[in-house]
């Protein structure tokens, strides 16, 4: 059996995605996931100049194969752009070997670990009491677990939180960048307060989470840790960013909060200090950009030697394609802790059929062999790709800061 044809399909259906498309010569096609929020063209680009061609004429059996020819043969390794073309590739030829050997994809990494996935789900307001209500809303709906992000006082926008009461928030939002303005002692004097309106509405037992979208030093890290401590969080995300692993041992020093890291990662040796030092408690790097299920995998298989467990990232910019292969991922995985759900809009979901669904705060996975995520080709055309940028942050002085 041979790759006879590969292809980048661009669509927008709500937001921009980047989907590969690889054929055989028995016609028999898989599909992966390449999106890069906001670096979308650069990843398209990549694929069409640099790895379709080397795909064609390839035997699609030989995943590991392919993918060291790609990682070690581009001579220049990791890299978001890199690693978001490699995953997609390599999801797409598991979609194959799954669809060949006529099972779902689990069945193929080693079977069920679990009936299910729970899930999180996400929860903003313009202050504590739009917040409250939307963590009710999706107490009602089911969720075991709510990642929480109000308002600040006193900041106009912050991370995280949807325009309109009820709406998805979507980063990338306007051609160019956006510019927020960041105040770090606003944010710490309210974060607790949130935390405890949280805890006194809802009880112990609703998993609540919380993501600093790496806004914060170590020690103001590990401040906002101890002080959530009494309103015992599932996890703390992103804290801090993660170029400098260390960050993590001075705040693990500090706080019993649970540390969760990882959604900008896309290698192995971006977690594996924090890793073998256990200064992390749940990894986030996910497949469309950490060099799919097969570099996935171990780096979920190194982090189950120490104790720390998966929690991919799940937003609305990642595909269900990656959506559906993460869920077949999370139903194998041993050390599963928990998946990040962002709802898709309903055109991105007509875009792209799947077998996955949501219950009771979980999801289920699908029967059909392969991944079960799909791609409806003449739909796409109906939702050309338009530019889209993330913001910037700045502090209140005009420095540039972290987003
Ligand atoms: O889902 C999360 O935890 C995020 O932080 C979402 C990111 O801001 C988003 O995926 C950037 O593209
Ligand atoms: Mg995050």
């Amino acid at each position: 059996m041979k790759i006879e044809r590969a292809y980048t399909i661009v669509t927008s259906p709500g937001r921009n995605f980047v989907t590969l498309k690889i054929v055989t010569d028995q016609g028999v096609y898989g599909i992966g996931d390449a999106t890069l929020n906001g670096r979308e063209m650069a990843v398209v680009a990549y694929l069409e100049e640099h790895v379709i061609p080397m795909l064609i004429g390839r035997d699609p059996h030989r995943i590991e194969d392919i993918w060291h020819y790609l990682y070690r043969g581009a001579y220049w390794r990791r890299g978001p752009v890199t690693m978001s073309a490699i995953a997609a590739v390599d999801i797409a030829l598991w979609d194959i070997k799954a669809k060949l050997a006529g099972m779902p994809l689990y069945q193929l990494l080693g079977g069920k670990s679990r009936e299910r996935v729970m899930v999180y789900g996400h929860a903003t307001g313009r202050d504590i009491e739009a917040c409250l209500d939307e963590v009710a809303r999706h107490v009602d709906e089911g969720y075991k677990a709510v990642r929480v992000q109000a308002g600040v006082p006193g900041i106009a926008s912050i991370y995280g939180v949807a325009k309109k009461e009820g709406e998805r928030y979507e980063p990338a939002d306007s051609d160019l960048p956006a510019e927020h303005v960041w105040s770090t002692s606003k944010y710490l004097n309210h974060v607790p307060k949130l935390f405890a309106a949280v805890r006194e509405r809802f009880g112990d037992d609703l998993h609540v989470l919380h993501d600093v979208h790496h806004r914060l030093t170590p020690i103001e890290a590990a401040r906002l840790g101890k002080e959530v401590e009494p309103y015992n969080l599932f996890w703390l995300e992103d804290c801090v960013p993660a170029e400098n692993q260390e960050a993590f041992g001075l705040i693990r020093q500090h706080t019993t909060t649970p540390l969760a890291v990882g959604e900008v990662f896309n290698s192995l040796f971006d977690a594996k200090t924090l890793i073998e030092n256990q200064w992390i408690d749940y990894i986030r790097a996910t497949l469309t950009h950490a060099g799919g299920i097969t570099h996935v995998r171990r780096i979920a298989d190194l982090a189950g030697l120490y104790h720390v467990r998966t929690g991919f990232h799940g937003p609305t910019d990642l595909s269900p394609v990656c959506l559906g292969a993460a869920i077949h991922f999370d139903t194998w995985v041993p050390n599963f802790g928990i998946q990040e759900y962002m709802p898709h809009t309903s055109a991105t979901d007509d875009v792209f059929p799947h077998d996955y669904h949501f219950e009771d705060g979980h999801f289920i996975v699908g029967e059909n062999p392969g991944h079960g995520v799909d791609i409806d080709e003449d739909l796409t055309k109906q939702y050309p790709y338009k530019r889209a940028s993330l913001p910037v942050n700045r502090l209140e002085d005009g420095t540039l800061w972290h987003w």
